[in-house]
């Protein structure tokens, strides 16, 4: 009798067969005295076919177990917003650790055309060097397949850097791609221009540095690092022009539930 309800319960705690019938609550009980595989199901199945409780088998309650079925919540969908220097990527490779999202940077997908050589980096490159915007039409596609690739959708995402207009934040709504929340980092301008010129990159490590406020460790990565091509205070200025206070309040109206 011991050994055969502990076979019961076992059986009974095995993952759920994947039937249109698999329960979605998240915790019920079931008696083990039914045939294995359909133990799960019977509350729930009951439940589901709307019979009243009058109708349900009663349970044997010595011999009742309490199954709980994972459901797995969808995956957290994150924006990030702020100027260049405002701290997106520290606070990015935060949350990415954190919540184990795919990191998903605008400048960077752009730069990695510019790098493959293609015909959207040609020309993304165009804009990028004078600090201006990249057209629509090359960026909205690129965050829209990279958003949809498998890991992103399984994983999570934590976009960085898009949407920068209003026509961006609306093309993703239609397509209806919607972030669960919207992160927004304001930064004085001084403290952004003091950032932007002293921040450097070690082309070997993909690490940043700032000369004054994390300066290189040794000589040796010192005498390596550059200068991002489009870090300058003009950029900050300019950058700042090209997300606005209002663009900004539409975008979070757009996409605060
Ligand atoms: N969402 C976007 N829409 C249009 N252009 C973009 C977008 N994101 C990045 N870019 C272009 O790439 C450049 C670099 O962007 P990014 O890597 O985010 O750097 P930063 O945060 O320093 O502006 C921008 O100045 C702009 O020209």
């Amino acid at each position: 009798m011991a050994s055969s309800m502990a076979a019961a319960v076992a059986a009974s705690l095995s993952p759920p067969p994947l039937s249109a019938e698999r329960p979605i609550a998240r915790g019920g009980h079931f008696s083990p005295g039914s045939p294995a595989g359909s133990r799960p199901l019977g509350l729930h199945s009951a439940r589901c076919r709307g019979l009243s409780p009058a109708t349900r088998k009663p349970r044997s309650l010595p011999r009742a177990a309490k199954v709980v079925v994972a459901v797995k919540a969808d995956p957290l969908k994150i924006m990030i917003a702020g100027a260049p220097a405002s701290g997106k990527g520290t606070q990015c490779e935060l949350i990415k650790t954190k919540y184990g999202l795919v990191h998903i940077s605008a400048g960077d997908l752009l730069r990695a055309e510019i790098a493959a050589g293609t015909e959207n980096g040609k020309r993304a490159k165009e804009f990028m060097e004078k600090g201006q915007l990249v057209p629509d039409e090359i960026v909205v596609n690129m965050v829209k397949e990279r958003l949809l690739q498998p890991d992103a959708q399984e994983k999570g995402w934590l976009l960085d850097g898009y949407p920068r207009s209003y026509s961006q934040a609306m093309a993703l709504e239609t397509l209806e791609i919607q972030p669960d929340i919207f992160v927004l980092l304001d930064v004085p301008d001084e403290l952004l221009v003091e950032r932007v010129v002293g921040r450097r990159l070690d082309p070997v490590t993909g690490k940043i540095y700032h000369l004054k406020y994390s300066p290189p460790e040794n000589e040796e990565i010192s005498s390596r690092l550059t200068q991002r091509f489009d870090d300058s205070e003009e950029k900050v200025h300019v950058s700042k022009g090209q997300c606005s206070c209002a663009s900004v309040v539409d975008m979070r109206d757009l996409f605060v539930i």
